[in-house]
């Protein structure tokens, strides 16, 4: 058994939605990042890699690498997923948390939920999407971005 843990920030800036889970949230702004700012994919990604000890997301996808300009983070989980099961493992739980003010995730996790369970080939049960604001303090609290905190364990098959 091996626990990994994740963390990724995006700000905020132009943009009519945010992409969360590999689900489009409607949003006055977009995030600013080389893929599509996917912060919720990426700290999962960061959890996985984390618990198998095998760097993090920008080691296997280098945000130097034009080759992943606008990108679709399903791509870097579904890689991270491959790697969990050549090194023998499964996926018990992901514990996952977005700090923001804005916008509410609540309503949306759910499809996050189904999304990610879908793409990792798990049950939705397995998968846990929580919020919080951070009460208006610091950068998430003056609406610069989101955080996302994401907490797995692995299974020895
Ligand atoms: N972006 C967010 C932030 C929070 N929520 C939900 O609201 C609850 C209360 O948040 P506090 O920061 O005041 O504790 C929280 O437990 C979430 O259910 C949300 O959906 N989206
Ligand atoms: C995902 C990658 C891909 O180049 O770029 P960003 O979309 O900027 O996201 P970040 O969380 O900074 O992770 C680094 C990169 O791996």
């Amino acid at each position: 058994m091996r626990i990994g843990s994740g963390f990724d920030v995006h700000a905020f800036g132009p943009g009519d939605h945010l992409m969360l889970g590999n689900i489009r949230v409607p949003f006055d702004q977009g995030f600013v990042a080389h893929s599509d700012g996917d912060v919720l994919i990426h700290a999962i990604c960061d959890a996985l890699l984390g618990a198998l000890a095998l760097g993090d997301i920008g080691r296997h996808f280098p945000p130097s690498d034009p080759q992943w300009a606008g990108c679709d983070s399903v791509v870097f989980l579904s890689h991270c997923h491959q790697l969990i099961q050549e090194h023998g493992y499964v996926l018990g739980n992901l514990d996952c948390t977005l700090i923001a003010e804005q916008p509410k995730i609540t309503p949306h996790a759910p499809a996050m939920q189904q999304r990610l369970a879908v793409i990792l080939g798990i049950q939705p049960t397995q998968i846990s999407i929580k919020a919080t604001t951070s009460e208006r303090l610091g950068f998430t609290g003056r609406g610069e971005g989101m955080a996302a905190q994401a907490t797995c364990l692995l299974l020895k098959q």
